[in-house]
């Protein structure tokens, strides 16, 4: 997530939760009962919008980005088929995620740093000793665009590694500018609204991996956060991403389906379009029983390009609902405040 809540254990990572002999949780160290994950949760109904369209005569064209639009408004969330994206690059990506995280813990940790500020690093949220687990998850954060500035930092082993995640990067990064042109197309701004600050914009990986947790019921793997993103597409080997329905609190869990991608409405499309389109809140939950892996595709303007609400989209009955910010502005914030403990940088940028 582009929000995370230090990085430091005691654990060695990689290692099986059996191998590790964790003990169980004491109460205490858990998150509160009213923040917990369903071991069962209600199965989220959302849009399934099929991309074949988008390259096919302007009326399916129509058809398709009204339906991205209706989702971002309704939802600020949607699945996607037929993004043209192989299912053998799928796979190359998250093979090459698995490989990495299976990697000896002294490897990984080669890259491991608390400053949100460097392009590549290694994380995790195992807090501090077995007791305080109420985050359970490591991840790998890196930049990706353009590949030819970033690769050459990115972890040399898995020796596959910079090959496989950097086509995936490559190909997500393409889909994401499609899709952000429809987007802009069906806020009525057209397809070209954001080209060009796009092009210049940031890609930022972040590489999740969620060990097997004997108590998934007391802990998660992220906390609830929207993504400060224009728009985020995450890709995953299993279920295990709740969104957080209408009603505030009430969380459901995104189906899975073979080959298909999620796509996230980040704070800054909600800044874009006047609150038009909203942020989704997620969260991701655990398992007892296998890793989970999610490799997640944040795209936003370049680090100091602030983004405005679009004049087009403010009016006397719709005044201007948010503050200018960069991605910068996003990492000072983060920096110095803890995204685990609830605070928000959606909320420092809202003017109503
Ligand atoms: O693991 C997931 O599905 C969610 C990850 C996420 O929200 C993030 O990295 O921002
Ligand atoms: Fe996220």
């Amino acid at each position: 997530m582009e929000g995370d809540e230090g990085s430091s254990s005691n654990y060695s990572i990689g290692q099986s939760v059996q191998e590790r002999g964790l003990p169980r949780v004491p109460e205490c160290y858990t998150i509160p009962p009213s923040h917990r994950a369903s071991l069962n949760p209600d199965v989220a109904d959302v849009p399934v919008v099929d991309l074949a369209g988008l390259q096919q005569d302007p009326a399916q064209r129509s058809i398709v980005i009204d339906n991205i639009g209706n989702a971002c408004r309704r939802f600020g969330f949607f699945q996607i088929t037929n993004h043209g994206i192989s299912q053998a690059v799928l796979d190359g990506a998250l093979s090459s995620a698995f490989d990495f995280f299976d990697l000896p813990a002294e490897e990984k940790l080669k890259y491991m740093s608390n400053n949100v500020h460097k392009p590549v690093r290694f994380g995790t949220s195992l807090k501090d000793g077995v007791d305080k687990i109420q985050f359970w998850r490591v991840f790998l954060k890196h930049y990706a665009h353009p590949l030819k500035d970033w690769v050459g930092l990115w972890p040399q082993n898995p020796p596959n590694y910079r090959e496989k995640m950097g086509k995936y990067c490559v190909e997500v990064r393409k889909l994401a500018m499609e899709l952000m042109g429809a987007i802009t197309e069906s806020l009525g701004l057209g397809p070209k609204y954001l080209t060009n600050k796009m092009e210049d914009g940031l890609q930022v990986m972040a590489v999740n991996c969620y060990p097997p947790c004997p108590q998934p019921a007391l802990a998660l793997g992220l906390p609830p956060h929207s993504d400060y993103s224009c728009l985020t597409i995450a890709l995953q080997s299993s279920p295990g991403l709740e969104i957080m329905g209408n009603e505030a609190g009430t969380w459901r869990l995104v189906p899975e389906h073979q080959g298909v991608l999620q796509v996230h409405v980040g704070d800054h499309l909600e800044v874009l379009s006047n609150g038009l389109c909203k942020s989704v809140v997620h969260r991701a939950t655990l398992n007892c029983e296998r890793t989970r892996i999610s490799i997640v595709s944040l795209h936003s303007l370049a680090m100091d390009e602030k983004m405005e609400t679009a004049k087009e989209l403010v009016d006397e009955q719709h005044p201007k609902g948010y503050k200018g910010s960069s991605f910068r502005d996003f990492l000072d914030f983060l920096s110095t405040n803890d995204i685990a403990q609830g605070r928000s940088f959606n909320k420092t940028i809202k003017l109503m």
